[in-house]
C-alpha cells in the first residue's frame, strides 16, 4: 500500500492568504502528489488564492466560488466539480466566522443573530458541504475540518466560536456515523493558536500565544505546515481505520489541567 496522493483529487475550502492553515494543508497535499481544487467565499478571495496556487510547481488546480451559507450555491459548486473532474478523494473544510464583538467580553451578552451566524458558517456549513461532496467520492474518501480547544472547555474570549466548535465536533462525529457506509471518513484537527487573518478577530490573542510557549509540553506554538502534515495523514490511507476522531496538533497543550 502506498501513501502517496498521486492520482487523487482533493477540495480545499478556506484559503485566504499564505498564513491560512488551509494553505498549509494545500502545500502538504500538493507535495504528496495530489491534484487540488480550491473554493473561495467570494470574488475578493479569487485572485489572492490563484496567485498563491501559482507557486505550486506542476499543480493543475481548479477554482470555484462557494458561499457556504447558501444551500443552492453549495450544491451548484459540487455539480460543477462533478462535471469537471468526476471523482474527488477528499475535502478540507477550513471555514469559520463569528462577529468580532462576539469574540471578546462576556459570552452571556451574545446576540441571537450572532449566535446563529457563528453556527451557520462555522458548524452547519460542514453538514451542507459533506452532503454535497459525498456523492462525488465514488472511491471512498476523507473529510477533515478544523476545530479548537475552546469547543471542549472554556477559553477566555473565544465565547460563541467555542460553542460553534462544540457543535462542529459533534456534527463531525454524526457525519462520520452516516458516511462510513459510503467509505467516507470524517475527522477533525484541533490546531493550536496560529497567527492567521482569522486570529486577528480574537481579543487578547497575543497572551494566548505567550501562554502556549510557556506551558505547552513542547514549549512552542505549532505551524500551518505541522497541521498540513496531519491533514495529509487523515486524508491518506495511513488513517484508513480512523473516523469520527479529533487529533490535537497543539504542542500537547490540551493535556494540561
Ligand atoms: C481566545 C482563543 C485564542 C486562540 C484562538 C485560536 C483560533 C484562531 C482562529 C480561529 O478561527 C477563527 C475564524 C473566524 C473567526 O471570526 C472572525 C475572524 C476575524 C474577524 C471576524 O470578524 N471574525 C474567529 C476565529 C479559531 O477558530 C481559533
Amino acid at each position: 500500500m502506498n501513501f502517496s496522493l498521486e492520482g487523487r483529487t482533493y477540495v480545499i475550502m478556506g484559503v485566504a492568504n499564505k498564513r491560512s492553515i488551509a494553505w498549509g494543508i494545500a502545500r502538504s497535499l500538493h507535495n504528496a502528489g495530489a491534484r487540488l481544487i480550491f473554493t473561495y467565499a467570494n470574488e475578493r478571495f479569487k485572485k489572492p488564492v490563484e496567485d498563491l496556487v501559482a507557486t505550486l510547481e506542476g499543480q493543475n488546480a481548479l477554482f470555484y466560488e462557494c458561499d457556504v451559507t447558501n444551500d443552492e450555491a453549495v450544491q451548484h459548486t459540487f455539480d460543477q466539480i462533478k462535471q469537471d473532474v468526476g471523482t474527488i478523494h477528499g475535502l478540507a473544510h477550513c471555514i469559520a466566522f463569528a462577529d468580532k464583538e462576539d469574540l471578546k467580553g462576556e459570552f452571556v451578552e451574545t446576540s441571537r443573530d450572532g449566535y446563529l451566524l457563528a453556527h451557520n458558517i462555522s458548524a452547519y456549513s460542514l453538514v451542507a458541504v459533506a452532503r454535497a461532496a459525498q456523492p462525488l467520492m465514488t472511491d471512498g474518501g476523507g473529510i477533515i475540518t478544523l476545530t479548537y480547544l475552546g469547543g471542549e472547555r472554556v477559553v477566555q474570549n473565544y465565547n460563541v466560536m467555542g460553542v460553534a466548535k462544540a457543535s462542529l465536533d459533534a456534527s463531525m462525529k454524526y457525519l462520520a456515523n452516516d458516511l462510513g457506509k459510503h467509505r467516507v471518513r470524517v475527522n477533525a484537527i484541533s490546531a493550536g493558536p496560529i497567527r492567521t487573518l482569522s486570529a486577528k478577530g480574537i481579543g487578547d490573542f497575543n497572551s494566548v500565544l505567550k501562554d502556549i510557549e510557556e506551558k505547552a509540553p513542547l514549549r512552542r506554538t505549532v505551524t500551518q505546515e505541522e497541521v498540513g502534515d496531519t491533514a495529509y495523514y487523515l486524508l491518506s490511507d495511513l488513517s484508513r481505520g480512523v473516523t469520527g476522531e479529533v487529533i490535537h496538533v497543539d504542542s500537547g497543550y490540551n493535556i494540561l489541567g
